[in-house]
């Protein structure tokens, strides 16, 4: 996660001028879509939606929007908020029924296994939410804690324990690990069937070939594609532009959203003109780690943002001292999108529901159970 001090990511006068706030919910069908259905959990209307977004305004000198003013998808007004914590409870609830159906028909329990090496305060508190949100949906969890100067034999070993363990039917090791540790072998370890991070290379391999299936779509990416296809974001035919090229989310980020039948590229550290590449999506993922990077002049109005980035930022206001932002300047971009995924409450919540996703599809496979 990156740290750094900046406090606020809007330059422009229009910015500060205009203060609007997003409702979040509030779903504009997106690209030319005709209106949806959607399930009323999430608290969308069943009735066909017009394009409409809700706008409050905050700090406006001039007088505030009507509530229900329409909203073009020109990129006026202001974006729809893509509620990933929202998205993430609903399929907690689905993973739980899930659960519970297996569980009652030939009583298996998934297990999840979570290998955690070192003290990183972040990872320790990763992994205790994922055994929380295990508990929560009836997911067994199991957990190793090694020290940070253990040796990568130790970590192979309790991988080799959980691979022939026939009550776990996921295997986890927690990101990243300490730096004497050779990344790829420890991953490659995993068997390629319990391997619900989708990490494993074979995995990564399947994901990137055609006519191939992976076992598993590592987990962050495979939320924000789960987030677009929710929110009926049309993807095929598409330009898709992924900002970052990690093994964890962008590299397979991009995979998946050609496997969409998106025209993919991929933005970089080495890319000229970022911004000139980035302003012709359709949708943009950002997952570079660098705090507000992608800023409105980024953004073709009416492009759809899904922002991975989770970066801390000093804001004395905050208990904590910091707060979270994502990679993309979000005051400045929900002017200029159709749709946006905040930071917090994005695609953060996802990963995790991803994961107890892929646990449940693993001990279905594992026992041929539909
Ligand atoms: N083995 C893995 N390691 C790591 C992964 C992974 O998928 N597998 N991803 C990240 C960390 N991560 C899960 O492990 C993760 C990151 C963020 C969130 C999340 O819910 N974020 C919240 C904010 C949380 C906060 O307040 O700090 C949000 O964005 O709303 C969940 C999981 C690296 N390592």
């Amino acid at each position: 996660m990156a740290s750094t001090f900046l406090r606020d990511c809007s330059t422009s006068s229009t910015v500060r001028l205009l203060h609007l706030q997003c409702r979040t919910n509030s779903l504009l069908p997106l690209h030319g879509l005709a209106p949806l259905s959607l399930p009323r959990t999430l608290g969308f209307s069943r009735t066909p939606i017009s394009l409409r977004a809700l706008c409050v305004a905050s700090a406006s000198p001039s007088p505030p929007p009507s509530a229900t003013a329409e909203a073009s998808l020109s990129g006026e007004g202001c974006a729809t908020v893509i509620d990933g914590k929202a998205v993430a409870k609903k399929i907690r609830e689905e993973v739980s029924a899930e659960v519970a159906r297996m569980k009652e028909a030939i009583g298996v329990v998934p297990g999840l296994a979570v290998i955690l090496v070192g003290d990183r305060t972040e990872s320790a508190t990763y992994v205790r939410n994922k055994k929380k949100a295990c508990g929560h949906v009836g997911i067994n969890s199991f957990e190793v804690h090694l020290p940070a100067d253990s040796t990568e034999e130790e970590v192979l070993n309790s991988i080799s324990g959980f691979n022939t363990d026939p009550n776990v039917h996921g295997i986890l090791v927690q990101l990243p690990l300490p730096p004497h540790m050779n990344e790829q072998n420890v991953l490659n370890a995993v068997s390629i069937e319990k391997d619900v991070d989708g990490f494993h290379p074979l995995n990564i391999g399947r994901l990137a070939m055609r006519n191939r299936e992976p076992l598993f779509v590592p987990c962050t990416p495979k939320g924000c594609i789960e987030l677009l296809h929710r929110y009926r974001v049309d993807i095929k035919g598409k330009r898709a532009v992924v900002i970052g090229r990690s093994n964890i989310v962008g590299m397979p980020a991009a995979l998946l959203l050609q496997r969409e039948d998106a025209t993919v590229s991929i933005v970089h550290s080495r890319t000229s003109n970022p911004e000139e590449i980035t302003r012709q999506a359709d949708i943009i993922i950002a997952a570079v780690g660098q705090a507000n990077m992608v800023r409105a002049n980024w953004i073709k109005p009416g492009a759809v943002v899904i922002d991975v980035g989770i970066n801390r930022v000093e804001d004395e206001e905050s208990p904590r001292g910091y707060k979270l932002v994502g990679d993309v300047c979000y005051e400045e971009a929900c002017k200029v999108a159709s749709a946006i995924t905040p930071v917090p409450g994005g695609v953060g919540p996802m990963t995790i529901a991803m994961l107890l996703s892929n646990t449940l599809a693993s001990a279905k496979r594992i026992h041929n159970f539909h």
